[in-house]
């Protein structure tokens, strides 16, 4: 804990003097980014990297199977700022030989939480990487997902935006099932063809699948807690532990929701329009 909070001050006081390192597509955000979440209000649309403000520093909540880690990585893309997902520092240490593995791959595979004390311990030697190579800002992907992991935060950064991923739960389901890895280039994929109909006012849903190139397609693997009985005790444990973590958010005025409205190709232009964002090769970028 001490260790975050020792590297996150630091972090924020030195990233308070730095530019925002300048995307390499042409990126329009509102201008006081930094002040707070865009939250529908009309947002006087600048050119930040001109203002010379620090990088975003946004967490992204939802559901297993929402789309956190696509969309936070192509956000981080576009921001210039990395995307740290906790779920990935995990999933590298259970796979490493380090003394914590064990342990670890028991908790994840059962659908828990690790402790906030290893995610936080995790976290903080990724931040200190980070800002070695120069890096500042975040997009952060599965972090917090406790009240506690929370406060901890809330102590020692302002987060500028909380961004809620939604979809409805039969679909989350199936496409966690429908998630693969190439285990070579580590590319994510997912074969589920979603079609769910409009009922009870709730709008229908199509996503197509996101299929390997030719190449991952014999090297493809589930992760191990993509069953059903897993996917569904993890959206259990989103419920009981992680949908807190909104309301403190929303007390604080910095929750934004987004409903997603389909695949990739639909969802992405549609975010990035609620988000305040001119990306002027999103239409390139949505359909690769
Ligand atoms: N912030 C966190 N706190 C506790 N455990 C975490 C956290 N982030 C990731 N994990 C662990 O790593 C697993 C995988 O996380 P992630 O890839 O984010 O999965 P999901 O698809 O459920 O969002 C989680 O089920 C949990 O065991």
């Amino acid at each position: 804990m001490a260790a975050l909070s020792r590297f996150l001050r630091a972090t924020a006081t030195a990233a308070r003097g730095m530019s925002t390192v300048a995307p390499e597509s042409s990126v329009i955000y509102p201008a006081g980014l930094a002040a707070g979440p865009n939250m529908g209000s009309s947002v006087t649309l600048v050119e930040t990297r001109d203002l010379g403000e620090r990088n975003v520093q946004w967490v992204f909540l939802g559901c297993p199977g929402v789309g956190k880690g696509t969309y936070a990585s192509r956000l981080s893309q576009l921001l210039g700022v990395p995307h740290i997902a906790t779920g990935d520092l995990v999933r590298e240490e259970l796979s490493s030989s380090g003394p914590l593995a064990q342990q670890l791959a028991a908790i994840v595979n059962q659908g828990k939480l690790v402790s906030d004390e290893i995610v936080i311990d995790l976290l903080s030697k990724r931040l200190e990487n980070g800002a070695a190579k120069g890096e500042s800002g975040f997009i952060l992907d599965g972090f917090p997902r406790t009240i506690r992991q929370a406060e901890i935060l809330e102590g020692v950064t302002d987060l500028d935006l909380v961004l809620n991923l939604k979809l409805r739960e039969d679909v989350l389901i199936e496409k966690c099932l429908g998630r693969r890895i190439c285990s070579q280039c580590g590319g994510n994929f997912n074969v589920a063809s979603i079609s769910v109909k409009g009922e009870n006012g709730m709008p229908g849903i199509y996503m197509a699948p996101l299929l390997p190139p030719s190449h991952c397609t014999s090297k493809l693997i589930t992760r191990s807690d993509d069953t059903e009985e897993v996917v569904k005790e993890r959206l259990r444990i989103y419920n009981e532990m992680s949908k807190p973590v909104e309301e403190f958010y929303t007390s604080r005025g910095k929750l934004q929701e987004f409903d997603l409205p389909g695949g990739i190709s639909e969802s992405w232009p549609k975010l990035l329009e609620a988000l305040n964002i001119e990306d002027s090769d999103h239409k390139q970028s949505a359909a690769a």
